[in-house]
């Protein structure tokens, strides 16, 4: 189990306004993560996920308010508190970014080789068991151009996890993949879950994983610019109060051309 020592909410996103320069991209953004679940952002393109994601991991700073991870600030945190903040969770980011010419071993021990002081030969054994958890220990040797889209994602998650983190990231993960591939990385995502107890937040725009994955999720609206739903996925579809909310989890469109 990759427990985490405290209590109470992993994250705590508290107040936040984010954006580029003076643009407002999301504001007065107030939610918390629990310890365990899949967690899940959800909006249309351009609504500001991703952008939340990097103000959630410390990347980009917020305009306003505060993120905080088991009780870290992630933008203040420096030192033995930073070292600590960013061994404590994983990401993957949309683009997938594996080193094309690596193997998937190679690529999954970058974070050790980086991070630890083991030995080689241990560093090699981490990460044939970070792949052996995401199910490819057989193409460890193989590049990412020798494997197939669900492959690298899968390679991917397994470098997240190299540091054994109690948080993965997980930006757009079936991005590009065909529905059976994508349903296979949702199935690991609960394995993930359920057998190791890591706590994940996923950006996605795809309902069907949603629905698959999510235990909770908050949706960005990308014209009052903030959360307008907040709960579980087949909960806010069946009994929302707000018309745009009940189209979004129904994936219908708005007949006034409105967004969502
Ligand atoms: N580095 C940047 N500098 C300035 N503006 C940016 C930058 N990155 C994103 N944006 C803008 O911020 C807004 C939100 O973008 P973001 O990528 O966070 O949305 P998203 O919901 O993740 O979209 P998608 O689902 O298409 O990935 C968009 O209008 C985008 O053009």
């Amino acid at each position: 189990m990759n427990g985490s020592p405290g209590d109470g909410p992993v994250i705590v996103v508290d107040d936040v306004t984010l954006g580029y320069g003076d643009r407002v991209v999301q504001q007065h953004l107030t939610f918390e993560v629990r310890r365990g679940e899949v967690f899940v952002i959800l909006g249309v393109s351009g609504s500001g996920k991703s952008t939340l994601l990097k103000n959630m991991i410390g990347l980009c700073e917020p305009m306003r308010g505060k993120v905080s991870i088991d009780g870290t600030n992630v933008v203040t945190a420096r030192g033995e508190e930073r070292a600590r903040l960013l061994r404590q969770f994983g990401v993957m980011y949309q683009s997938g970014a594996l080193f094309g010419s690596m193997t998937l071993l190679e690529n999954v021990r970058l974070p050790l080789d980086e991070f630890t002081e083991l030995h080689s030969d241990e560093k090699d054994l981490v990460a044939l068991a970070k792949l052996n958890q995401v199910g490819i220990r057989a193409a460890a040797w193989k590049t990412p151009a020798e494997v197939s889209g669900g492959m690298k994602k899968r390679a991917a998650i397994a470098r997240a996890m190299a540091l054994d983190p109690f948080l993965l990231f997980l930006d757009e993960p079936s991005s590009g993949l065909d529905p059976i591939t994508s349903a296979g990385l949702d199935a690991l995502i609960r394995f993930l879950s359920m057998d190791f107890g890591i706590t994940f937040v996923v950006v996605t725009h795809e309902l069907q994983s949603t629905y698959a994955i999510a235990d909770r999720c908050v949706l960005l609206d990308a014209r009052t610019k903030t959360i307008i739903a907040e709960g579980k996925p087949a909960d806010l579809r069946d009994h929302s109060e707000d018309p745009t909310v009940r189209r979004f989890f129904r994936r219908e469109a708005d007949p006034q051309g409105g967004v969502p």
